[in-house]
């Protein structure tokens, strides 16, 4: 049976005084929450008692994420006021030239999953990779559905290939199939994810919500019905949600993607992310070297002679020309 807190949401018309377990040193009315949901205005925290109040933010105050330790302020009915955000230990987002979507906040680690049907973009696995090298949060992929691929190791070759490429080799990535090995896929993470807060990426499709169902049985369907007795979910078809299973097992649970900017990067926060290109670059004859046309460009033998990955080359100036472009732009 699943452990979901989140079904110890109180009944409004009997509800309680909160417990003063749950109450803020400093004052009195306010209390120490955890985000567990978000609807992009407003949230769901759940209380060090349990409760699940439904906050909204002011301003800066709206700018909560899943994962986030806050302050509120309740007022009256399960509901109430952002009053503080602590400081993030990190935190995952994309952002494009009009918004920036925060993914999670204090995370342990990312799980990236993808598949070969439908099929995954690796576009967006750089893109993913790149966002948790900058929020210093370790990435683990789950490649899914390896059943569709039995009998065919020469299309899984191809994929491992691509994988470890653009990964340099250095990304845990687990071959799996949670509908046709759910046993295996189990005992192969629950040691990897108990104890921990991860957040599941990946495109529409790749097996997400399969996943979370095997790992916590029956925890779309109670969040579902929080949603629906809070009417938190109203109007909304997609949101982030955090749920919790055995042995401290933390998931959270977010739309399925098309796009993923990363306005926020600066340029340095770039270089930094594909270090193999800066390490390369600093060889180059001259010091601005874009490592497109210049003579003696380090970049471009090494891409040549195949020690660069032409993947993370191309991935590269793409995200440097978006952050080009961007800036021009403001
Ligand atoms: N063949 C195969 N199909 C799978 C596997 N895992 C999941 N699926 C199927 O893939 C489809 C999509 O799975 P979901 O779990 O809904 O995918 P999701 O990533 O949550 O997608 P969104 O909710 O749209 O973001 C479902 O029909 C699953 O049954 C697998 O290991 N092998
Ligand atoms: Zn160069």
């Amino acid at each position: 049976m699943a452990d979901s807190s989140l079904n110890k949401v109180r009944d409004t018309h009997r509800a309680k005084p909160a417990s003063h377990h749950g109450k803020n040193a400093h004052s009195p009315d306010l209390l120490n929450a955890l985000v567990v949901a978000s609807y992009g205005r407003h949230f769901l925290a759940r209380d060090e008692a349990g409760t699940i109040w439904q906050v909204y933010g002011k301003g800066k105050r709206r700018e909560v994420a899943v994962g986030d330790e806050i302050v509120i302020l309740p007022s009256g009915d399960k509901q109430a006021w952002v009053e503080d955000i602590q400081t993030r230990k990190n935190l995952v987002y994309r952002s494009d030239a009009l918004k920036s979507k925060m993914f999670a906040a204090n995370l342990d680690g990312v799980l990236l999953m993808l598949a070969v049907s439908p099929p995954y973009s690796p576009e967006l696995l750089g893109r993913t990779l790149t966002a948790c090298k900058h929020a210093d949060v370790p990435l683990t992929i789950l490649f899914n559905k390896v059943d569709i691929l039995e009998g065919d190791p020469e299309t899984l070759g191809d994929v491992e290939q691509e994988l470890f490429e653009m990964t340099l080799g250095d990304v845990p990535t687990h071959y799996i199939s949670v509908t046709e090995k759910p046993e295996e896929t189990e005992s192969l993470l629950r040691p990897l994810l108990e104890g921990k807060r991860t957040l599941i990426l990946g495109q529409s499709g790749m097996g997400k919500s399969t996943l979370i169902n095997l790992l916590i049985p029956g925890a779309l369907a109670a969040t579902n019905e929080i949603s629906m007795a809070l009417n938190a979910g109203k109007h909304t078809t997609t949101h982030t949600q955090m749920h919790f299973g055995e042995q401290g097992l933390e998931l959270i649970d977010s739309p399925g993607f098309q796009a993923f900017g990363l306005h926020h990067l600066s340029e340095a926060d770039l270089l930094n992310a594909f270090s193999d290109l800066r390490d390369e670059g600093n060889k180059c004859r001259f010091a601005n070297c874009q490592h497109k046309r210049e003579p003696d460009c380090a970049v471009k033998n090494g891409l040549e002679d195949g020690t660069l990955s032409p993947a993370r080359y191309e991935l590269y100036q793409m995200l440097k020309a978006e952050l080009e472009e961007a800036r021009q732009n403001y």
